[in-house]
């Protein structure tokens, strides 16, 4: 699988190493084995769904999060950036590796006491996955796991997010 990723250097600005996953995206074969292996994180011992929803963040969180979601058999919530969602929604500024932002969600999106599997690709500074977690605590939910393609192991993002399990397929 990470064959598949493309590192872009000095994108999108000056320093960073950008980890692409269009070549992913383009594979069958390592997208079905990626969305299997994110799935699994929303499974128990026995293999059955653990989770009530799926939340995937803006935009590359989309791609993965709502098919693991179909695998899971459980509903997709996507977390967007700002003044996206047309309803009332909880909002979280955050800072990411290479910039700041606001991240929303409906507030309806997840039921109190609902628990969530939060799907992303990449697990960097841990800003944005920090941000997608405060907003399904607003929501009244529990995140329950949390499961990247890759987690960037020299920045701090499973600090940053806290006492969550952490699931990554690829650890770079
Ligand atoms: O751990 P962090 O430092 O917060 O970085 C990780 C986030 O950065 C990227 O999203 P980006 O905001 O670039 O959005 P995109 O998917 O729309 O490109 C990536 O898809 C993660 O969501
Ligand atoms: N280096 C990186 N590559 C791709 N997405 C990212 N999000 C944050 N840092 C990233």
């Amino acid at each position: 699988m990470a064959r598949l990723v493309r590192d872009v250097a000095d994108f999108p600005t000056a320093g960073i190493v950008f980890k692409d996953i269009t070549p992913l995206l383009a594979d069958p074969d390592g997208l079905r084995a990626v969305v299997a292996g994110l799935a699994d994180a929303g499974r128990d011992d026995d293999g059955r769904p653990a989770v009530d929803k799926v939340v995937g963040m803006e935009a590359r969180g989309f791609i993965l999060g709502a098919p693991v979601a179909l695998e899971l058999g459980v509903g997709f919530v996507p977390v967007r950036k700002a003044g996206k969602l047309p309803g009332e929604t909880h909002a979280v500024a955050y800072a990411l590796e290479y910039g700041d932002a606001v991240l929303e969600i409906h507030c309806d999106a997840v039921a109190a006491g609902e628990r969530v599997l939060v799907i992303d690709d990449v697990l960097a500074t841990g800003g944005t996955a920090r941000a997608t977690a405060d907003l399904v605590a607003a929501c009244g939910g529990t995140v329950a796991g949390m499961a990247f393609l890759m987690e960037l192991s020299f920045l701090p993002g499973r600090a940053t997010v806290g006492d969550v399990a952490v699931t990554a397929l690829s650890v770079v």
